[in-house]
């Protein structure tokens, strides 16, 4: 169990598990940004990962590796200077429409309400937004918000707000569910809430999930297999398959042996990385 994997063997094990294809294909991808004042900053080099569709890869990394820009380009806003990125076998020439992505910023309009605000993409694609309210609803009980419909942004707390965002992203179903940092800004209790509910949301879905955070602990608990990019160029460096049964409880899992394992081997190669300090 949790034995460092090469992409190709973790994918072909995923694809065993959930007997499923590849849904994202990140191909020798390299980033150079070039900065205003005309230097070049490589982000990301030489990049190869493989997502099993309906699998959740976690990607952790130390700060400014390039894990936000390798998400930019698999939701088709970034594109890369050399490789190539196939969502669906599709080569990536700009956002899916099977895609949603959620921020760390909910980027939830003020002067919509929130069922509003989670049926924005239906309405954006002029789809009959009435069709879609009892989901809308649905999803908003399925994360605690059960009567909050009529209600405005302003009304809500950070978490509250940042769970009318995944609602929103997640409304039309999508094959691929993007999420960069997405309780980076939340409170270590709300936090752990919502840890749980996107996990509930996701067993319910099983779409194909790429999760960005910081958190190691995070990540392990969430994640069927967590990536560890190394720093800026950055590249894959480790992945480990997670194969802890599902549903998890978070104030369980700390006593698990296979979890508090993973969470050390993660911690370790931030340390061998020299990201972070021993002891
Ligand atoms: N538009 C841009 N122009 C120039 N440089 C950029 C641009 N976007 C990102 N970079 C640089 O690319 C590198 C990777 O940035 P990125 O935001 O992807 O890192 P990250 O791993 O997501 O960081 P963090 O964990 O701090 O959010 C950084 O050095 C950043 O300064």
């Amino acid at each position: 169990m949790n034995a460092p994997v090469s992409s190709f063997e973790a994918v072909e094990r995923v694809g065993q598990r959930s007997g499923n294809g590849i849904a994202v294909k990140i191909d020798h991808v390299q980033k150079i940004f070039e900065t205003r004042d005309g230097h070049e900053v490589i982000a990301l080099e030489g990049a190869d990962l493989a997502v099993s569709a309906g699998e959740f890869v976690a990607v952790v990394g130390p700060s400014g590796c390039g894990k936000s820009t390798l998400l930019s380009m698999i939701a088709g806003i970034e594109n890369p200077t050399s490789g190539r990125i196939l969502v669906d076998n599709h080569l990536l020439s700009g956002p899916n429409p099977r895609t949603s992505v959620v921020f760390q910023n909910d980027y939830l309009l003020p002067w919509r309400n929130i069922i509003n605000n989670v049926l924005l993409p239906l309405e954006i694609k002029r789809l009959d937004t009435r069709l879609y309210r009892e989901r809308a609803e649905a999803l908003l009980t399925q994360v605690g918000l059960a009567g909050f419909g009529g209600r405005f942004p302003s009304e809500l707390s950070g978490g509250m707000r940042q769970r009318v965002a995944i609602c929103r992203a997640v409304i039309q179903e999508p094959g691929l569910l993007l999420m960069d940092e997405p309780f980076g800004a939340l409170d270590a209790l709300t936090r752990e809430q919502m840890i749980m509910d996107l996990q509930n949301l996701w067993l319910r879905l099983k779409n194909t999930v790429v999760f960005i955070t910081h958190g190691i602990d995070e990540a392990v608990f969430l994640a069927d297999r967590v990536i560890v990019m190394s720093p800026r160029p950055g590249r894959i460096d480790m992945q480990l398959d997670i194969d802890l049964p599902r549903p998890r409880k978070w104030n369980e899992i700390h006593s698990n042996p296979g979890f508090t394992e993973a969470v050390a081997k993660v911690r370790g190669r931030f340390e061998e990385q020299g990201v972070l300090k021993a002891g």
